[in-house]
């Protein structure tokens, strides 16, 4: 009987048509936060529908709401695509959800290559969605083919919801999502996401933890336009001034959050999840090296781990409106926004963190004394998500990985945001597992964003087996 063995030797011989994929897929440029880009998500929806297609999966896009643009004008959201593959009453159901969208990228970032064409580097797939999501989207299809090209029964149906705009909040997706709680969502029994990544280089891991965020807009208005600052310098307040004063604000040099009221929020960690951390096998020097940082806020290893993925974070990510090119400009900007984010972990609300965060801008405001017009806006707010790791979904993973790289996988959590994974937990009240491919050093959201085509050909046989394994459950 054909098995694993036939399934991954096939996966190798289709390494070259699986980065081919790959390369399509990263060639187009799927960015959700930019509203002239909206055009490219739904040709990247499009797309991946198609070759779901292939498949024989029955594929519906979901039609999504509108997104407010900050000038007040109203654009469409990009559909979610819902895809059925199976639909064998005797077998149960596995959701698998990724995002088609991906970050902006442009070359003058400090990419080495262009970030939308997928290039192959010493075994490294280099380009913006290579790792974050587009090739586990990938490798779920590849898995998927392979077992149908070996005429393999696949032993439990599949439902995919795949969306574009996950790295803008996943706008609209909750509220698609609760709408098909009894109708797309009755009959599944595990969820599975591929969206993040291992906790080192040669170690799989399974993920079962993940913050949430909460993203904030500052916006301080000086006047109707820029002036010049020679010929208006000293005789207006700086606005880039006040909101770089009230940035500076917001943490301790160490990273400690200054806002009152969300260290109280934070549910207390246990022994036990203490004495899982120690355990974890996690080098603070390769870690370090990885990302050419001489200092971390912590040398401790469970702290380093704690602050990645049990307390919560604050980042200041921008500033819109300011001058930001190469040479002098001089120039006092009318208007700028700020933009920083909070991670969140269990026991805070985003509701009650926008609270502390609104009083606490304001408060500054009031002691700053400028005349100029300051306003805050939340963006986004999603939760943090906790699954139970020993449930036999997470077995079922386990297995996978040890069939493929023969080895018991670390059990992790992951300091970024799935808006959805606790949506998909609650809504069909089972267990949700991430399942991640790709390795720590892969630099999704940065430059050079890459997958190794081992991760990637790999993490391929590790979703072949995977399905395998759930037929057993
Ligand atoms: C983990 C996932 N691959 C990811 O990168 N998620 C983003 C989600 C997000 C939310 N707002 C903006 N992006 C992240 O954690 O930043
Ligand atoms: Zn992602
Ligand atoms: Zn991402």
């Amino acid at each position: 009987m054909t098995g694993y063995d036939e399934c991954a030797s096939l996966i190798e011989k289709k390494k070259i048509p699986f980065i081919e994929r790959l390369r399509h897929a990263v060639e187009i440029k799927s960015v959700s936060n930019d509203p002239a880009a909206r055009k490219e998500v739904c040709r990247m929806i499009d797309w991946t529908q198609k070759e779901l297609e292939k498949l024989g999966t029955k594929c519906e896009q979901i039609k999504n709401g509108k997104q407010k643009l900050q000038n007040g004008e109203e654009i469409d959201l990009p559909p979610v695509l819902f895809g059925t593959l199976g639909n064998d009453k005797s077998k149960k159901t596995l959701l698998v959800y990724g995002h088609l969208d991906v970050q902006p990228a442009d070359k003058s970032d400090g990419w080495n290559t262009d970030p939308f064409k997928l290039i192959e580097i010493d075994g490294k797939l280099y380009g913006r969605g290579s790792t974050d999501d587009k090739g586990p989207v990938m490798a779920w299809i590849n898995a998927i083919e392979v077992m149908q090209e070996l005429k393999m029964d696949i032993p439990i149906n599949i439902k995919f919801v795949l969306e574009g705009m996950e790295e803008s909040g996943s706008e609209g997706l909750d509220e698609i999502l609760m709408k098909h709680k009894d109708s797309f969502l009755s009959d599944v029994d595990f969820t599975c996401i591929s969206d993040n990544y291992w906790l080192g280089k040669t170690k799989p891991c399974i993920t079962y933890g993940l913050r949430g965020i909460c993203y904030y807009c500052v916006e301080v208005k000086v006047c109707k336009q820029d002036l010049h600052s020679g010929v208006f310098g000293g005789t207006v307040h700086d606005g880039m001034s006040d909101l770089c004063w009230i940035l500076s604000q917001l943490t301790e040099v160490d990273g400690t959050i200054k806002i009152n009221g969300l260290k109280e929020m934070v549910a207390p960690v246990t022994d036990e999840e203490r004495a899982l951390y120690e355990k974890i096998d996690f080098d603070i020097n390769e870690y370090k090296n990885d990302i050419k940082v001489e200092k971390l806020t912590t040398e401790d290893k469970v702290k380093v781990l704690m602050n990645r993925w049990r307390f919560p974070s604050l980042s200041v990510h921008g500033v819109e409106g300011a001058f930001s090119g190469p040479g002098a400009k001089t120039v006092i900007p009318c208007k700028v926004k700020g933009k920083f984010s909070i991670r969140i972990v269990e026991g805070m609300e985003p509701e009650a963190v926008d609270k502390c965060v609104t009083d606490h801008l304001n408060n500054l405001w009031s002691q700053r004394k400028s005349p100029n017009h300051f306003s805050v806006h939340p963006l986004q707010g999603s939760l943090a998500w906790v699954a139970d790791y020993n449930h036999p979904h997470y077995q079922a993973g386990a297995a996978a990985i040890r069939k493929v790289y023969g080895v018991e996988p670390d059990y992790t959590r992951e300091g970024c945001s799935i808006p959805v994974t606790l949506t998909f937990q609650e809504l069909t009240q089972k267990n949700v597992m991430l399942l991640p491919i790709g390795a720590c050093d892969d630099m999704a959201h940065s430059q050079n964003e890459k997958i190794n085509v081992s991760n990637y050909i790999e993490g391929t046989k590790v979703l072949a087996a995977y399905l395998m394994e759930l037929g057993k459950l």
